[in-house]
This record gives C-alpha cells, sequence and structure tokens, in this order.
C-alpha cells in the first residue's frame, strides 16, 4: 500500500498548482456526480452505515498498513454490517460469527460472487475458478469437478497400501523427507530457516496429487515458483487500493510488476506440466488431476448437474488453482505452528508426551490416530485461531439485491469478510490475545470442545469455503506430528522471534532460523 502512496505522492511532486487545481476540480464534479447517482434504499430496510470518505481516496487511509485490524476497531463503531469506500468504490465489511453464518450459508447464494478486480483479472489469465468474477453455473461445474478430482486422487482409500487414503501415503512420504533434511542440516550447521525447506515438501505432496511428480529441495525451477507467495499474497490481499481506484493501475508501481511477473511464472511452470501431461495422456490410465481435467475436456461430458459446456481451458486451469491453493496456506500453517512451538517449549512437550503415549517411537503417526491426540489437535486450532494468517477469505461480492441485518446491499458490493475479527472477538473467546490451547478441550482435558472449535474461522464458510479444507488440515497434522514425533524445535540462543505478521492474502512471519535436537535415532521403517 505505502508503494502506491509514494506514486500519488511522486505525481503530486512533479505538478504545477494549475494542473493541481484542474485535476482537483474535475475530481470534484466526478464526486459530486457520483454522490448524485447514490443507491436508494427500498422502504423498511436501513442505509448501511460507516465511516465518511474523502473525495477520491475514499477511507483508504484508515484502512492502514494492517485492514484487518483497522476494520475490527471499525467495527466496534458501526457493528457487523458497515460500508466503507475505497476510492470511489463502496466496500461492505461484514464481522461476527452469527452475521457470517447468516451471510454465507443462510443466504449463501447472495453473496457467493467475486467482484471484477483488477488484480484478480491477472491470476490464471483471468480464468482462475478462484479469483475469476465467474458466479452462477460456470463457477458451479468447475468447483464441482474440483472436488471431484480432489476426492480421486487424494481422499480415495488407497487401492495399494495400509494408508486410509492415497494422499495419506504421500504426506506420510514427503515428512519423512523432511524431517531426514533437517537432521542433515542439523548435523551441517546446527540451524535453518523452516520454511524454506517445508514449501518444497508442502508443493510436493498437491505436486504429486495434480502431476504425479515431486522435486527435490534444491530444484531451482520449483524455489522459482514456490518462493513467489509472499509478494504474489501482498498484492492479492484484501483491500488493494489498485483495485479501486483504477489511476492507480496506470502508474509505475513495482509491486504491480512482481505481481505481473509472478502469474506468468506460475502459468508459465504449470502450462509446461499440462504440455507433458496432454503428450503422454492414454484415457486408459489416468495417472492424477491433470490428466482426469484432460480426459474430462475431450469427452466433452455435460456436467451432470447442470448444462453447463465448460471450454478446455476452463477446465484443464482447474489446475492451476489446486496446485496455487494447495502449496502456500499449508506451508505458512506449518511457518506459524514452528513458531508458536519455539515460543512455547512447554506446549511442545506436551504435545510430545501426547505422541509418546499415544503413538510410542515404534511407528509413525497416522490420520486415524487424530482422535486419540485431542492436545496436538488443540494446538492446530489455536494456531489456527491466534495466528488467524488467512485475515480475510478472499473478497466476495453480492449476487442480487439483497437485505442483511436489516441493511439493504446492493447488488454487485464488493465484500470483505473480516476472519481475523471472529478469532479476536472477545465475546467469543476469553483472552483472545494469549496463545493456550487447552481452550479447545472439555474440562476433562481428554476430548475436544466442539462448540469451540466450530468458531475458528479460516477456510471460510459457505458456497466458497475452501475446497482443500479436508487435505489441508490432513497435511497440517501429518507434517507436524511426523517433525514432533522425531525432532524437538528450539529458537537458537540470541535469537529474538518477531511473530508479528505480514499482512497479506496469507500472513507471514518474518522468516526465522531454528535450531533443533533428535528426540531418537530414525526408523527404518514407518
Ligand atoms: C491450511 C490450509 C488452507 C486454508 C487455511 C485455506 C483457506 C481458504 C480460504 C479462506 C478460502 C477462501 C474462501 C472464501 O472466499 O470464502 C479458500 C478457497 C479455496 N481454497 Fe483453500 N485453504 C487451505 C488449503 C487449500 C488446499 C490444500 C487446496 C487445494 C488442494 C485449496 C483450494 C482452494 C480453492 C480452489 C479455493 C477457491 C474456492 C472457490 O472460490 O470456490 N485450499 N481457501
Amino acid at each position: 500500500m505505502t508503494d502506491w502512496i509514494g506514486s500519488i505522492a511522486g505525481l503530486m511532486a512533479n505538478t504545477t498548482i494549475t494542473e493541481f487545481l484542474l485535476v482537483s476540480t474535475v475530481f470534484a464534479i466526478v464526486f459530486l456526480v457520483l454522490r448524485s447517482e447514490r443507491v436508494k434504499i427500498p422502504p423498511g430496510t436501513k442505509k448501511l452505515p460507516g465511516p465518511m470518505p474523502y473525495p477520491i481516496i475514499g477511507n483508504l487511509l484508515s484502512l492502514s498498513k494492517n485492514p484487518h485490524l483497522s476494520l475490527t476497531r471499525m467495527s466496534k463503531t458501526y457493528g457487523d454490517v458497515f460500508q466503507i469506500q475505497i476510492g470511489t468504490k463502496p466496500v461492505l465489511v461484514l464481522s461476527g460469527l452469527e452475521t457470517l453464518k447468516q451471510a454465507l450459508i443462510r443466504q449463501g447464494d447472495e453473496f457467493a460472487g467475486r467482484p471484477d478486480l483488477f488484480t484478480f483479472r491477472l491470476v490464471g489469465d483471468g480464468k482462475s475458478l478462484t479469483f475469476s468474477s465467474d458466479s452462477g453455473e460456470v463457477w458451479r461445474a468447475r468447483r464441482r469437478l474440483a472436488h471431484n478430482a480432489l476426492k480421486t486422487f487424494a481422499t480415495s482409500p488407497s487401492p495399494t497400501s495400509s494408508s486410509s487414503c492415497l494422499v495419506e501415503e504421500n504426506i506420510i512420504t514427503e515428512a519423512e523427507y523432511l524431517v531426514r533434511k533437517f537432521k542433515q542440516l542439523i548435523d551441517e550447521k546446527g540451524e535453518f530457516d523452516p520454511y524454506r525447506y517445508v514449501v518444497v515438501s508442502v508443493a510436493n505432496v498437491i505436486c504429486g496429487m495434480c502431476f504425479g511428480k515431486r522435486y527435490n529441495h534444491d530444484d531451482e525451477e520449483l524455489l522459482n515458483v514456490v518462493n513467489l507467495t509472499d509478494e504474489f499474497g501482498a498484492a492479492a490481499a484484501s483491500g488493494n487500493p489498485a483495485d479501486f481506484i483504477p489511476i492507480l493501475q496506470y502508474l509505475p508501481s513495482s509491486s504491480m510488476k512482481a505481481f505481473k511477473e509472478i502469474n506468468r511464472k506460475f502459468l508459465d511452470f504449470i502450462q509446461k506440466l499440462v504440455k507433458e501431461h496432454y503428450k503422454t495422456f492414454d484415457k486408459n490410465h489416468i495417472r492424477d488431476i491433470t490428466d482426469s481435467l484432460i480426459q474430462h475436456s475431450q469427452e466433452k461430458r455435460v456436467d451432470e448437474n447442470s448444462n453447463v459446456q465448460l471450454s478446455n481451458q476452463k477446465i484443464v486451469n482447474i489446475v492451476n488453482d489446486l496446485f496455487g491453493a494447495g502449496f502456500d496456506t499449508i506451508t505458512t500453517a506449518l511457518s506459524w505452528s514452528l513458531m508458536y512451538l519455539v515460543a512455547h517449549p512447554n506446549i511442545q512437550e506436551k504435545i510430545q508426551d501426547e505422541l509418546d503415549q499415544v503413538i510410542g517411537r515404534e511407528r509413525r503417526p497416522r490420520l486415524s490416530d487424530r482422535a486419540q491426540l485431542p492436545y496436538t489437535e488443540a494446538f492446530i486450532l489455536e494456531m489456527f485461531r491466534h495466528s488467524s494468517f488467512v485475515p480475510f477469505t478472499i473478497p466476495h461480492s453480492s449476487t442480487t439485491d439483497t437485505v442483511l441485518n436489516g441493511y439493504f446491499i446492493p447488488k454487485g458490493i464488493c465484500v470483505l469478510i473480516n476472519q481475523w475479527q471472529v478469532n479476536h472477538d472477545p465475546n467469543l473467546w476469553k483472552d483472545p490475545f494469549k496463545f493456550c490451547p487447552e481452550r479447545f478441550l472439555n474440562t476433562d482435558g481428554t476430548t475436544l470442545n466442539k462448540i469451540e472449535m466450530e468458531k475458528v474461522m479460516i477456510f471460510g464458510l459457505g458456497k466458497r469455503r475452501c475446497v482443500g479444507e479436508v487435505i489441508g488440515r490432513m497435511e497440517v497434522f501429518l507434517f507436524l506430528t511426523t517433525m514432533l514425533q522425531q525432532m524437538q524445535f528450539f529458537k537458537q540462543d540470541g535469537e529474538k522471534l518477531d511473530m508479528s505478521p505480514q499482512y497479506g492474502l496469507t500472513m507471514k512471519h518474518k522468516r526465522c532460523h531454528v535450531t533443533a535436537k533428535i528426540r531418537f535415532p530414525l526408523l527404518a521403517t514407518h
């Protein structure tokens, strides 16, 4: 955001007074015209509350560097449903768990759209399932395809192994490689940056599902793509001024240049793999998600639940979304987990005691152990809640004129959904800023409290809820338990942990080097 403010300041410095007055007059006229076209509120409904916008920039300055915090503060004044203006565009902000359930579940169809934003048009050549403004039948048919592909190639029972499903085997293998890599780094250097290696292991899991392929930790091609997520997340985050003030799209901006470059690199990487799949495709031997999408497009199957006919590109491009969404979120979750573990050694010890008692040292953790590891599960929930590393869902839009909590909502308004606010709402959580896994346990301390668990907002809700949630939760559990069964992590002597999140689509902490101790020698078998 500072990049944009810098551009505006630079522009003003190079402008004469006459030019400045002329531009101001034009903007003032545009502002007055826009004001006169204000939305008419139907009788019996209320006008959305919200702060007074300034001409041209609206409430942009009030968003600050951390929009999740400023919009949470505003919700205390204006309530769960209020409007701000970014540039000249109105934006609806929703907070409060009950309000989010009302909008996204009970009125789900009315809030399932995506706004047509400048940055979103740059993702996946404008054809992304996640970011494009397709809603209705096209989006629904693509979402069903994504769901089915994940079911077939991830969560279906494994025909050949003892694992409960295909992806379990895949994750356990990658987690084991990761632990070996950490051990090697400890022997060689005594410390390491976990994020750098976790990202490759997590990317390998989704690469296995999508392309039947894995990469080693030093593969330049993969590293070039997976290391772009910070810049991607900064530009695609909710409230990017370039999405709301059209003139900013034409000003020189290093962050927007980087964003375009990232999308191009990402698309090239995926397209290369898709092309290889087309060359070796055999309809009698479907190897992975890409093959199954190619098969679907070649057979020109009409989606069985609708009459919509999707283009080949819109079918095969679904793999871009699955790959893109499938590694950054989980890597960020694991990286935050390691930060909390080194910041709270007593919590790390408690998890390890639980793992020792339930699993022991003779075998590796499995998904079937989850029910017997309530403290570990409570830790994961608390990591999701406390970090709230996806502070807003991806922006939604209203698909029709509607009413929410008595307020009139016009069709097509961009909607920001503040997950961070729900996860830190003092009406829902005792001491919301304290990191305390115990809050998710019943008083007996051995079972999880379902009501508390369901209050955590990190995967969204309703029609647009994350399609990879099941896999995401499995991955975080298996990577974490495999690491913690074998290794104990510490912060380095003298290293200060900086856990302040950097705002973005997914919020990251500053990269941090940790050290680790091997808890017991590696077993030859799982
Ligand atoms: C810890 C891991 C994850 C978190 C926290 C997470 C979170 C989210 C959130 C907040 C959304 C936006 C929901 C909305 O707009 O209302 C989303 C959407 C999505 N996620 Fe995830 N996600 C995770 C893992 C995954 C994985 C592993 C995949 C794929 C394999 C995936 C695929 C998607 C897709 C395709 C969408 C777009 C859905 C749509 O627009 O209809 N996610 N995710």
